[in-house]
């Protein structure tokens, strides 16, 4: 069997002038040098978004004013553009556009248009909804109203539900946002309900077998260590405790339990993956067609498989890509085959950092992202990024290595939980993980110091195998011939998130002519996704996007650009005409 490979040099890159397109290589970015005025930044979005269409008066209410992009432009041009990324493409050149994706948690502080379409302008790229809280209306509403922003102003936010998980936690503290337990208190833990106001000092919680499993002399340790519990003694459903390290105790919080200083994990593994409640969640996000549904305390690949055939079983149109998240002993035991058998990772570092001792957290983290991008799938940084944030409007020295950390590891992406969902700084916390991720990453291109990464293959098929050859091999080209974009032609996504893999000095431009993968496309570091019709013919696919590229100012004449595509697997190199 042999496939055309074609290796084409279109006429004007056969006299290549390297001289104008590297002249954008270090375009002098003012923001990159301010880690600590986020506020600031949002500013300068948002005069950014209006000055880079100078004829349009600035909107008070939006950020982006409404006829700049609105999507009867988006539908006229006849290309799908995220019009943050454009507005930021315009201001900084190819070269300086932030690479590392941003995934917010919305909660009570972020649930409201405003404050949605401010996460928006300010980088979020996928909106995470948590099942562990709120009612389905609530999530449902928060949907809708992503999807009305999208469609209004032109942003292009992929929505994660990630589901509850069926692990032992508390009940909801009867309506109170917080508790505070002090050490020497006596509190009760118990699986009575109560119909009548929850007692003091007690607290309920969510697994019958919980006081006929607990020995007295046992720890109970809340949300990873935030609270400490001795288990005192055991009455019937109750078990008393003494506070042995004070804390605030949030509603849901999960519980682990320590013996002889390991955790006991018997009873967890009795419990489902996917709980009951899951399995309506689950629904729920198909039906509303969520992007990605991200599995809490995922134990072994069968599960993953369980759950996607009965998504394909109960919607064959529905494409949505399951996150696999990392956060329990069991799923570090079988980590190779769950991420293989996902569409993605999470490194969940708040349940993770209960299971494992804290110093070896870190180590794990660089493991999960590594070993993801070595099987082709993205992973997301998840928990206490910036958690100072909750309430400060700066972040600390060290929350600041952190996020730093993991843009130099390469994840695909970081995530804010509390600081964005009911925090007082959520788009400080924004501002933060946005300068912080485009600094490291300007950092690392110019010091080219960054270890280059042997890639193992990953490709299933000999066809497979030349799309994973034509991308590693652009990649190659692109940095040695620093060129401004490699711009990939992909219907399933596929060849984009080959390239992604290698991380390349450039950013990636993917189009593809379904609206879903460009979503998902979102959560891939250094992808910037179109949606736009195209056909095999790659001379007219590349004309078409030059000229809308072109009439909305994004390339220009000259710009050197890379072409891969996944229908004919070419390459191609030339400058803009
Ligand atoms: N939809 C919501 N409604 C109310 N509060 C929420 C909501 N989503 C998140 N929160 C608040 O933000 C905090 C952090 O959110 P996050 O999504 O990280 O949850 P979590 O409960 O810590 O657990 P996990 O991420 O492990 O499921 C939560 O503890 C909760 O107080
Ligand atoms: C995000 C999440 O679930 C965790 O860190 O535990
Ligand atoms: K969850
Ligand atoms: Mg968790």
């Amino acid at each position: 069997m042999s496939t055309p490979l074609q290796f084409i040099s279109t006429s004007p890159a056969t006299n290549l002038t390297f001289s104008s397109s590297t002249k954008l290589l270090f375009a002098p970015h003012s923001n990159l040098g301010n880690i600590t005025l986020p506020l600031s930044l949002l500013k300068k979005t948002s005069i950014k978004a209006a000055s880079s269409s100078s004829s349009l008066p600035p909107s008070n209410s939006a950020l982006i004013p409404e006829s700049y992009c609105s999507s009867s432009d988006v539908a006229v041009s006849g290309i799908d553009v995220d019009t943050v990324t454009e507005a930021e493409l315009k201001e900084n050149g190819f070269r300086s556009t932030r690479r590392t994706k941003l995934v917010c948690t919305i909660g009570p502080a972020t649930c409201g248009f405003d404050e949605l379409e401010a996460l928006a302008v300010g980088g979020m790229n996928v909106a995470r909804i948590n099942m562990c809280h709120g009612t389905r209306e609530w999530h449902k509403c928060v949907i809708d109203r992503v999807r009305k922003l999208n469609e209004d102003k032109g942003f292009a936010v992929a929505i994660m539900m990630d589901t509850q998980g069926s692990e032992i936690h508390m009940g909801d503290l009867g309506g109170e946002s917080s508790v505070k337990a002090e050490d020497g208190e006596i509190w009760t833990f118990t699986v009575r309900n109560f119909d009548a106001p929850r007692p003091q000092r007690t607290i309920t919680v969510n697994y019958d077998g919980f006081a006929e499993d607990m020995r007295v002399g046992d720890e109970v340790v809340i949300d990873g260590g935030m609270v400490r519990f001795e288990v005192i003694e055991k009455i019937g459903p109750d078990v008393k405790c003494l506070c042995t390290d004070s804390g605030l105790l949030l509603p849901r919080a999960n519980l682990t339990f320590w013996r002889e200083g390991k955790v006991v994990r018997e009873r967890n593994a009795m419990l489902p993956t996917i709980s009951a409640k899951d399995w309506l969640d689950i629904d729920f996000g198909i039906a509303e067609g969520v992007d990605f549904i991200a599995i809490s305390f995922v134990k072994s690949a069968e599960v993953i498989n369980h759950l996607k055939s009965y998504i394909a079983a109960r919607s064959r149109e529905s494409d949505v890509a399951l996150i696999a998240k990392i956060e329990s002993i069991d799923s570090l035991k079988n980590l190779e085959e769950i991420i293989q058998a996902s569409d993605g990772a999470m490194v969940a570092r708040g349940d993770l950092g209960a299971q494992i001792p804290l110093e070896q957290v870190p180590s794990v983290q660089q493991k999960i992202v590594q070993l993801c991008r070595h099987l082709n799938k993205p992973v997301i940084v998840a928990s206490q990024l910036l958690e100072s944030m909750i309430e400060y409007p700066t972040p600390t020295r060290a929350e600041v290595a952190d996020v730093s950390e993991a843009v130099r590891q390469r994840a695909d992406a970081l995530m804010l939980s509390g600081e964005s969902a009911m925090g007082q700084y959520p788009e400080k916390s924004l501002a933060v993980l946005r300068s912080v991720s485009l600094r490291i990453e300007k950092w690392w291109r110019d010091e080219k110091s960054y270890e280059v990464m042997e890639l193992n293959g990953v490709a299933s098929s000999f066809y497979d195998c030349i799309s994973e050859e034509i991308c590693n091999c652009a990649t190659k080209m692109a940095n040695n011939l620093e060129v401004d974009a490699v711009f990939v032609y992909t219907k399933t996504g596929h060849m984009a998130s080959l390239l992604s893999r290698c991380r390349p000095d450039c950013p990636i431009f993917a189009f593809t002519s379904t609206t879903s993968v460009r979503r998902r496309l979102n959560l891939q570091w250094g992808l910037i996704p179109f949606r736009l019709n195209f056909s095999d013919d790659m001379e007219s696919n590349l004309n078409k996007t030059f000229s809308l590229l072109k009439a909305r100012g994004m390339i220009k004449t000259g710009d050197l650009v890379i072409a891969v595509s996944d229908m004919l697997q070419s390459i191609q190199v030339m400058n803009v005409p």
